[in-house]
């Protein structure tokens, strides 16, 4: 796939099947993340890999929070299934250290691009994802057990497999107003 080609298609795919990124996609994968824009070279992300089986483990990590927020056994059991949506979820978070000249908000605009990347080496590869968040990565008790510090970020859960179908491309969207030259 031609780079313009990636960057003016880029499209989510939710629906997603066996087989997940092999050992060599995902390297790749995470070697474009690696490429994410980084004010002073901090590398202020983690990405933390559930594949396969690894998957029930943050599916039980879901259940725990939404039991701690008193959600109903049917919720509890949505929740620890979550996962298990695609074949590999990549939970990215943004681990901020305190730095002079790069501000909170940077770190994670960096964890957020280093995301971006991650699905368009997915998509460059043919394969598909897509970036979630809900509640659960704003949820102490996930950040907690994802190893996040106070002042770090669950930034999103990124899932990735094989397209169910070919994914859709979306149409353009019109952001002539979203644009001003000076
Ligand atoms: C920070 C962030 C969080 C998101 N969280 C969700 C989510 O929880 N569930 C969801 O269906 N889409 C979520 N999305 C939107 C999808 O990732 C996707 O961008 C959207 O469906 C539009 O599709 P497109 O990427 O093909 O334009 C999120 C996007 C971002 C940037």
């Amino acid at each position: 796939m031609q780079a313009l080609e990636l960057l003016l298609t880029r499209s989510s795919m939710p629906r997603l099947i066996e087989p997940g990124p092999s050992k060599q996609q995902l390297d790749l994968l995470l070697q474009a993340a690696s490429r994410a824009p980084d004010h002073v070279a901090l590398t202020p992300y983690q990405f933390a890999i559930f594949a396969d089986s690894a998957r029930q483990q943050l599916g039980e990590i879901f259940r725990q929070a939404a039991e701690r927020r008193n959600k109903s056994a049917e919720e509890q059991l949505a929740a620890s299934q979550l996962p298990l949506r695609a074949p590999t979820v990549i939970a990215v978070s943004m681990v901020y250290q305190p730095h002079d000249k790069v501000p909170r908000d940077e770190q994670f605009a960096s964890a957020a691009c280093a995301t971006l990347l991650l699905q368009q080496a997915a998509f460059a590869q043919n394969l598909g994802a897509i970036w979630r968040t809900g509640w659960f990565a704003e949820d102490n008790w996930v950040k907690e057990q994802l190893g996040c510090g106070d002042d770090d970020a669950i930034v999103g859960f990124l899932y990735v497999g094989t397209p169910a179908v070919p994914t859709p491309i979306k149409p353009m969207k019109d952001i002539a107003n979203n644009i001003k030259h000076w």
